[in-house]
């Protein structure tokens, strides 16, 4: 079970394109989009969670992705502690983390980000300009032997914490910001951007 935790303010075709990716890639069955209470290292709120899930079910619509605020009916906000939860809950679900490589850059920077990496496998998609950074990254060094390289990637899913692969893909420029920026997240024209009508 994939696990693609974000702000979702608003969901846009990067985010589907990856989680497409993601499954294909690292072999998983399917994938959680999960839709955050808030950021913790983030000092601007996001948008109201109903309308943030509500955007993100109308754009990922995929028999193997689900869209969840489990994180806000955990009282979750950090991902060493919704991990924990989850894993607790759901017993015997194998769990792999995912993100953007501008997340594997400042990986280090998140709350017992060594207990995450001890969790769950991690699975990272390529991002426009963040590639170098994240391969740069203090926890690319420090997991360096960790690493599931070329056609390793796919045993990602079965992997033994800690366990992390970075996969390259034709990158998509979408972001949250630049749809906040161009005043689109409020009309429907988010979804038909985000879904490259
Ligand atoms: N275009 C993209 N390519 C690769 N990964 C992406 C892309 N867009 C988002 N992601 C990843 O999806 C996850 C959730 O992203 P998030 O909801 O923060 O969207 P965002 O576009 O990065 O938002 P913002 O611009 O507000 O920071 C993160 O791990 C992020 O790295
Ligand atoms: O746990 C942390 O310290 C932490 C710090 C930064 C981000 N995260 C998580 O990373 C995911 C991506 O965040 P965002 O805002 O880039 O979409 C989301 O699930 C956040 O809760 C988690």
């Amino acid at each position: 079970m994939g696990l693609l935790g974000g702000s979702f303010d608003p969901a846009h075709a990067g985010h589907v394109h990856i989680t497409k990716a993601a499954l294909e890639r690292f072999g998983l069955d399917r994938v959680w989009w999960l839709v955050s209470p808030g950021n913790p290292l983030k000092s601007r709120g996001p948008a109201p969670i109903e309308d943030r899930m509500g955007r993100a079910a109308k754009l990922m619509q995929h028999p193997k992705v689900q869209i969840t605020d489990i994180e806000t009916r955990l009282g979750t906000r950090y991902t060493a502690q919704t991990l924990a939860a989850l894993q607790m809950r759901y017993d015997g679900v194998r769990f792999v983390w995912l993100m953007g490589a501008d997340n594997l850059a400042q990986f280090h920077q998140w709350q017992d980000w060594q207990e995450i990496m001890a969790r769950v496998p991690v699975g990272v998609l390529a991002r426009p300009g963040d590639r170098l950074a994240a391969r740069m990254s203090k926890t690319a060094r420090m997991y360096r032997e960790s690493r599931l390289i070329g056609r390793a990637a796919f045993t990602l899913g079965q992997a033994t914490a800690p366990a992390w692969s970075f996969v390259n893909l034709p990158m998509n420029q979408m972001s949250s910001t630049a749809i906040r920026k161009a005043g689109r997240w409020t009309s429907d024209a988010v979804v038909a951007d985000a879904s490259g009508a």
